[in-house]
């Protein structure tokens, strides 16, 4: 989605408040599309508020989509620019709606952070997700994760472009507040390729490599991009 070009500043926007608690971290698993890491998200103890959503928000689980090769990977553009990768942080208005499902179908069902990841230092937080990689290289697996705090893949940087948009994937239903952060978190080489290592493939299947699992991207339309910042 191209960012930028097409943002307006608002001084309404209020900033972000994201409130993990790590414990609440379940497992992480291949689902034949990303890898993703879910919560247990049968209480408000992970929870977004502020920002453009008029609701609190729970966190369900993030995943990303990344490239076969570093010149794209993104679903979201920055002047024209793809990222290498991109990482959602998916949440659900537990306040207006009972279940995920549920939520999943409404205008202000679901609140999705983006996050960039560029190219540069190694990143400490990323390493622990990329540790577990080999273990759910094929599609259906999955390892238990213990404890892990997602803020740690989020910039310090308050600065985001929100837009209302769609799931990227099917249903592709339009229930998503996207809130995508301006400064990119980074991350090595060798992290990178880590992901390209999964397969989209199960266990005794013909390889396929699980990469260029992003979205192209979609004509803006009358779409409002607005800008926490100036
Ligand atoms: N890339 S993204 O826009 O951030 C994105 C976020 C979440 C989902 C998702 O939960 N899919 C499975 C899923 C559905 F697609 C449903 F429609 C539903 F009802 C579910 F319960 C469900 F888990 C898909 C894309
Ligand atoms: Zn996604």
């Amino acid at each position: 989605h191209p960012l930028w070009q097409n943002s307006v500043y608002d001084p309404v926007l209020k900033p972000l408040k994201i409130s993990y608690d790590p414990t609440t971290c379940l497992h992480i698993w291949n689902n034949g599309y990303s890898f993703l890491v879910e919560f247990d998200d049968s209480a408000d103890r992970s929870i977004i508020v502020g920002g453009p959503l008029e609701n609190q928000y729970r966190l369900k689980q993030f995943h990303f989509h990344w490239g076969a090769i570093n010149e794209w990977g993104s679903e979201h553009t920055v002047d024209c620019k793809f990222y290498p990768a991109e990482l959602h942080l998916v949440h659900w208005n537990a306040v207006a709606y009972p279940t995920f499902e549920e939520a999943v179908m409404e205008g202000d069902g679901l609140a999705v952070i983006g996050v960039f990841l560029k190219l540069g230092a190694h990143h400490e937080g990323l390493q622990t997700l990329v540790d577990a990689l080999p273990a759910i290289k094929h599609k259906d697996t999955v390892i238990e994760f213990d404890v892990f705090d997602p803020s740690c893949l989020i910039p310090q940087c308050p600065d985001y472009w929100t837009y209302a948009g769609s799931l990227t994937t099917p249903p592709l239903t339009e229930s998503v507040t996207w809130i995508i952060k301006k400064q990119p978190i980074e991350v090595d080489e060798n992290q990178l390729e880590a992901f390209r290592m999964l397969l989209f493939t199960s266990d005794g299947e013909e390889e396929k490599r699980m990469v260029d699992n992003f979205r192209p991207l979609q004509p803006l339309m009358n779409r409002t991009v607005r800008s926490s910042f100036q």
